[in-house]
């Protein structure tokens, strides 16, 4: 059997630090909802072994791949012996702050879990998906929710009001851990309105979702990266009504309720910015995300 599987970016409407853990990690607080720009994860039953292919050349090919890892971890729990190709059509950017491994490796364990008959519920799913990195779980399901812990502890939400989402990735990427390490708790000192955010997603009110967008990782990288802050400055000149850096960044997401507008914001950064997309928010992922 072959399957297709959709495997969607996600963004941080806002993304909060509370403290540092003993074994390293960051405690977090986020809400965090999936957008409809998606790698596609296509498996292909074979004899043995695992064998990963990329339309992309930034991805490793080899065990460091979140997908491959995924495929790993699933054959070693289940004693399962077939084989598995694995063919990534990588649309999402790389190392973006867009959890594009995360969300490949998600849509694998989706897939495998169909294809070998595991009947594994979304929660097992989630609670394997953490060994691979913070943002699998999440990942798992998709659509709308606020995550907690390194992101483990999910607790959905209602889909955000619709508007356009414009999506702006600079050139280089960004290393989610050395961003990370370069956060000083003690010079954080605003955090996003988690209830704020609540509220605006409860009423279906994209004002309030746009002056609620917070992110605490913003500062880290807008001060090693200018070219972010320039981006975001420019996203709101051209008319963005929100604007906010997702997860550890580099890429700026601007949120605009008008199609002409959104329109107009592409077309501004197009100019001085070669990766732009404006894509819609996605519902849930449980169905529909098996092509
Ligand atoms: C910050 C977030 C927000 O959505 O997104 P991205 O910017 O990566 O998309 C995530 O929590 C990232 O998740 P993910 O990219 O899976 O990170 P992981 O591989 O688990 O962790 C990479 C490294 O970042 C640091 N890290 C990560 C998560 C966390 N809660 N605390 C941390 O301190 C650790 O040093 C860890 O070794
Ligand atoms: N399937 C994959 N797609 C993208 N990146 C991957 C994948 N597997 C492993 N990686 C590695 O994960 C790191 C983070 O990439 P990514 O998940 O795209 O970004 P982010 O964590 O910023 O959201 C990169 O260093 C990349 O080499």
């Amino acid at each position: 059997m072959d399957i297709s599987v959709k495997a969607p970016a996600k963004i941080n409407l806002t993304l909060d630090v509370l403290h540092k853990r003993p074994d390293g990690y960051h405690d977090l607080e986020m809400v965090m909802t999936t957008v409809d720009l998606a790698d596609r994860i296509d498996l292909t039953e074979t004899t043995g072994g695992i064998r990963l292919q990329s339309t992309s050349g930034f991805v490793p090919f080899d065990d460091r791949n979140l997908a491959y890892r995924a495929a790993v971890l699933v054959k070693e729990r289940f004693g399962i012996t077939k084989g598995i190709h694995i063919l990534i059509h990588k649309r999402i950017p790389v190392a973006a702050g867009l959890a594009g491994g995360s969300a490949d490796a998600a849509a694998t364990l989706r897939g495998l879990n169909t294809m070998w008959n595991l009947g594994l519920s979304m929660e097992e799913l989630a609670e394997l998906g953490l060994a691979l990195g913070s943002d699998v779980p999440f990942c798992v399901r998709g659509g709308t929710a606020i995550a907690r812990g390194r992101g483990e502890q999910l607790t959905p939400l209602p889909t955000p009001p619709p508007c356009w989402v414009v999506l702006a990735k600079p050139p280089h990427g960004v290393s989610t851990a050395e961003v990370f390490q370069a956060l000083k708790m003690e010079k954080v000192t605003s955090h996003p309105n988690l209830e704020g955010m609540l509220h605006a997603l409860e009423n279906q009110d994209f004002n309030q979702m746009c002056d609620q967008l917070g992110n605490v990782l913003e500062n880290v990288t807008l001060e090693a990266y200018p070219k972010v802050r320039f981006l975001k400055e420019r996203m709101a000149t051209f008319g963005a009504n929100g604007v906010l850096m997702s997860g550890s960044g580099p890429t700026v997401f601007g949120l605009v309720n008008k199609e002409s507008v959104a329109r107009r914001v592409v077309n501004g950064l197009r100019g001085f910015c070669r990766q732009v997309y404006a894509v819609r928010m996605l519902g849930g992922l449980e169905e529909g995300s098996i092509e």
